[in-house]
């Protein structure tokens, strides 16, 4: 005998754009693009198990619902819009219990144009996306986060690594000056939220929160004097969490970009290791991965 463990079911790669424009200067305009995954919950057992398709909402009208509730609601930010989406298919369909709604947004910058920012043309500047969640039960309640994914930074000075155990398979040298790098992948998981009004009442905190997260994280990662991966991780998520009072947690998973000294004393004696290192062989494999969520623990 077998039985069905668990079903969740949905859409994945929803994209869309919007272009929402200023009240009183239409060529004033903003745009938001997103790849949206939509996934439900509840009582949908007999679809897979009976082959009844009764009980299933098609992931083609999950598309067509994530466009239309776009048009006729604020996309921006995506934490609400992600709770808008989520509230509509736990509140339209009785036998549906959770939505699951996974949001990525773009990066689409306005740029200045002779020093004036200009109305309608924007840049990618860069591949770091901003990304939210939102976990909506059929009670109303609405579990958020929100976050930040590859956003590749460097630097190349000011990191140690030293003092780790030396045994029998230990060959990595110590250093007290090395490069560091990473692409930061961090979410922060807001306090639980009654239902879609509280989400509303609580909306400037998701841009906040963003903003905030995304600024400590660069500042630390620079201004850290960095011992470790490890422990510049941590100072971060200590700093968003004091910064954001409705953030109960943040976590971060770090691949350690790996940038190693070459040895160039074979040709005539050149020195290219220690402080007179240079020259260094980026390593796409493998990579450490450094992760941890830290909590309040009050
Ligand atoms: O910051 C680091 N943490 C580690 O755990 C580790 N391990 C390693 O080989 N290099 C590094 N660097």
């Amino acid at each position: 005998m077998v039985k069905l463990s668990a079903a969740r079911y949905g859409k994945d790669n929803i994209r869309l754009l919007k272009v929402e424009r200023d009240a009183t200067n239409p060529k004033l305009q903003y745009v938001f693009e997103f790849t949206i995954r939509v996934m439900l919950e509840g009582h949908i057992a007999s679809a897979y198990t009976h082959a009844d398709n009764a009980p299933v909402v098609t992931t083609d009208s999950m598309k067509n619902t994530t466009h239309i509730l776009a048009k006729k609601n604020p996309v921006s930010p995506p934490e609400l819009f992600a709770s808008i989406l989520g509230t509509h298919f736990v509140t339209t369909y009785d036998h549906i219990q959770k939505a699951f709604v996974h949001i990525v947004q773009h990066r689409w910058t306005r740029y200045a144009v002779d020093g004036v920012p200009h109305e309608y043309s924007f840049v990618r500047d860069g591949e770091e996306v901003r990304v939210a969640d939102a976990e909506v039960d059929e009670s109303g309640e609405i579990l958020l986060s929100g976050g930040i994914a590859d956003l590749l930074v460097l630097k190349s000075t000011g990191s140690a690594f030293y003092g780790y155990i030396q045994d029998k398979y230990t060959t990595l040298p110590e250093t007290w000056d090395r490069i560091m790098s990473t692409a930061i992948d961090s979410t922060w998981t807001f306090k639980p939220f009654e239902n879609l009004e509280a989400v509303r009442s609580a909306v400037d905190n998701f841009e906040e929160g963003y903003q905030s997260a995304r600024n400590i994280t660069l500042k630390t990662f620079a201004l850290d004097d960095s011992a470790s991966v490890q422990a510049t991780l941590f100072k971060m998520c200590k700093l968003i969490l004091a910064a954001n009072s409705l953030i109960n947690d943040v976590k971060y998973a770090l691949p350690n970009k790996h940038y190693f000294e070459i040895d160039l004393s074979w040709f005539e004696g050149l020195k290219n290791t220690g402080a007179d290192a240079q020259v260094y062989a980026p390593q796409s494999n493998p990579n450490g991965l450094i992760t941890a969520t830290v909590s309040r623990d009050d």
